[in-house]
């Protein structure tokens, strides 16, 4: 293979710096198991570089017009496009995922939030609040420097996704990608600075969850955005308190995705597939507990499984891989587990279930029939290829059995029936719905959780309220009345 290593482990000020001093980071293709590169985690110099260069690009960044601002943004996302095919490849040695599913979904998708957020930055203006005589106009400020913390299963896009809401609104922002796949993020730093950002606005500093915590309740921080799990969120989110900081959690899930009588079949399996076997199931929002009405139970399966038994397992870089590997041999194992679990306490296993032989993380797609509630692989996020499929009989009933649950990220539903469908969706817990699709997340619609699955939003111009703050400036247009 190639070599992807870094001429450094961390992008700070607008250039490659490294720390040998830092804890190793092994950066491993998942297809093989080999180490493609050796990074060094972030040491308390590293960090103070980063956040006091944030500091000063920040000041640059704000104090130029806003269409100034929107213009190098949508240089990155020109720039992004056009390096796309050599993006998906990293993208692809980086996490695993296959080169078909990155071509179209990671530094694409980064290119559209930068360019949706490079339009708006210019829109990003005030209101005059009329009160007769006197008036309130209001400014909208950005917050200062915020920390972007990201998952490792899109390392791109969630980096771009933070990235350019908070540049949009006139933040600097440093960001600590997943220990395991490290190297996208700091491609995308070295696009900004391509694209004319001042050195610092954007900086990418590896390192485990320490070197993140120790960037939560840093005095400079002004706002952190976490994709992680519940656990971390709930760490972070209460160390951010400590300094009333700005928050945004896109955290875990364990979505419904509900399938009705008069579902369209062969759409209905299309989704259910692309809920959990796209990214080998390593998507937040994956619609893992599929509901599907007893009186097509039967039909769903059959169609469901003989599609599911064509999926090519292999080589990522392979354009006809559909399923790549997971992305470590422990999240393999903690996939496995749960299948073992699901099998003891009751589940039937109807396809896969393994792991398969030869070098490599990779993993089978797996069905699970006669899921009921109350199992555990209906209850906790697995976070891997593993579909449950439940039964229902009415409409009461699978709404409030898809609410059963701590988490609220996404849900999704079949019918033909659209009065039922917006019932039903008025109805779920859940801060993303589909009717009739699953796991589309356009920039242009807001994204995220309720319940423990997390606060704020991302995308959309409800992003815009995340990274920024409003200033209210009263104006007297008479004499100051006083009692005396
Ligand atoms: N809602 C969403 O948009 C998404 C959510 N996820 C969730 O993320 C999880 C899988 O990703 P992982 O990387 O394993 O999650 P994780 O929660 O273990 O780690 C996420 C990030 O937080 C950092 N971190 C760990 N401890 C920290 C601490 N005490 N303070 C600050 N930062 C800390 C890690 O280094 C990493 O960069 C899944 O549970 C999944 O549901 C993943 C992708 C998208």
């Amino acid at each position: 293979m190639k070599s992807v290593q870094p001429k450094g482990s961390h992008f700070i000020d607008g250039a490659y710096v490294d720390d040998t001093a830092g804890r190793e980071i092994s950066c491993v293709y998942a297809a093989t198991g080999e180490t493609v590169a050796t990074l060094h985690a972030a040491t308390p110099a590293i960090v103070e570089a980063a956040i006091a260069s944030a500091e000063r690009a920040q000041k640059e960044w704000a104090a130029l017009a806003p269409v100034a601002r929107g213009r190098v943004l949508r240089r990155v996302a020109d720039l992004l496009v056009e390096r796309n095919a050599e993006l998906s490849e990293l993208e692809s040695i980086d996490t695993g995922k296959p080169i078909q599913e990155t071509l179209v979904a990671d530094a694409t998708s980064g290119a559209e939030a930068l360019e949706y957020y490079a339009g708006l930055a210019a829109t990003l203006t005030g209101e005059t609040v009329p009160l007769g005589g006197d008036f309130v106009y209001t400014i909208r400020e950005p917050l200062g420097v915020c920390l972007g913390i990201g998952a490792w299963n899109y390392p791109t896009q969630i980096a771009a996704w933070k990235a350019a809401p908070a540049l949009a609104c006139g933040n600097a922002m440093v960001f600590k990608p997943s220990e395991v796949t490290p190297l996208c993020a700091l491609k995308l730093a070295e696009l900004f600075i391509e694209a004319g950002a001042p050195a610092g606005l954007f900086n990418v500093v590896n390192g485990y969850g320490d070197a993140a915590a120790s960037m939560v309740t840093d005095p400079r921080i002004a706002k952190v955005s976490l994709t992680g799990s519940v656990p971390t969120g709930q760490k972070v989110y209460a160390a951010a308190a400590e300094g009333l900081r700005h928050v945004t959690m896109e955290l875990g899930g364990k979505s419904p995705l509900i399938i009705f009588e008069d579902a369209d079949l062969e759409n209905a399996i299309s989704a259910a597939i692309n809920a959990n076997f796209y990214s080998t199931g390593q998507i937040c929002s994956n619609g893992t507990r599929v509901f599907v009405h007893e009186n097509i139970v039967e039909d769903f399966i059959e169609r469901l499984v003989e599609r599911s038994r064509t999926a090519i397992l292999g080589d990522p870089l392979d354009p006809d891989t559909q399923i790549g590997p997971m992305i470590t041999d422990a999240q393999r194992k903690k996939v496995l587990d749960y299948i073992r679990i699901g099998q003891e306490e009751g589940a039937e296993l109807i396809l896969g279930g393994h792991a398969p032989e030869g070098p490599g993380f990779f993993i089978e797609p797996t069905i699970f029939r006669n899921v009921t509630d109350e199992m555990t692989i209906a209850r906790e996020e697995i976070f891997g290829p593993v579909l449950s499929i439940l039964t229902f009989k009415d409409e009461d009933e699978v709404v409030a059995r898809a609410n059963d649950t701590q988490f609220g990220l996404a849900a999704g539903l079949f019918t033909k029936d659209f009065t039922r469908a917006h019932r039903v969706v008025a109805q779920l817990q859940a801060g993303t719905c589909w009717i009739n699709e699953y796991n589309l997340t356009p920039v242009e619609a807001p994204f995220g959780g309720v319940k423990m699955s997390g606060v704020g939003r991302e995308n959309s111009k409800a992003a815009i309220e995340h990274y920024s703050q409003v200033k209210s400036v009263y104006v007297a247009m008479g004499d100051v009345e006083a009692a005396f």
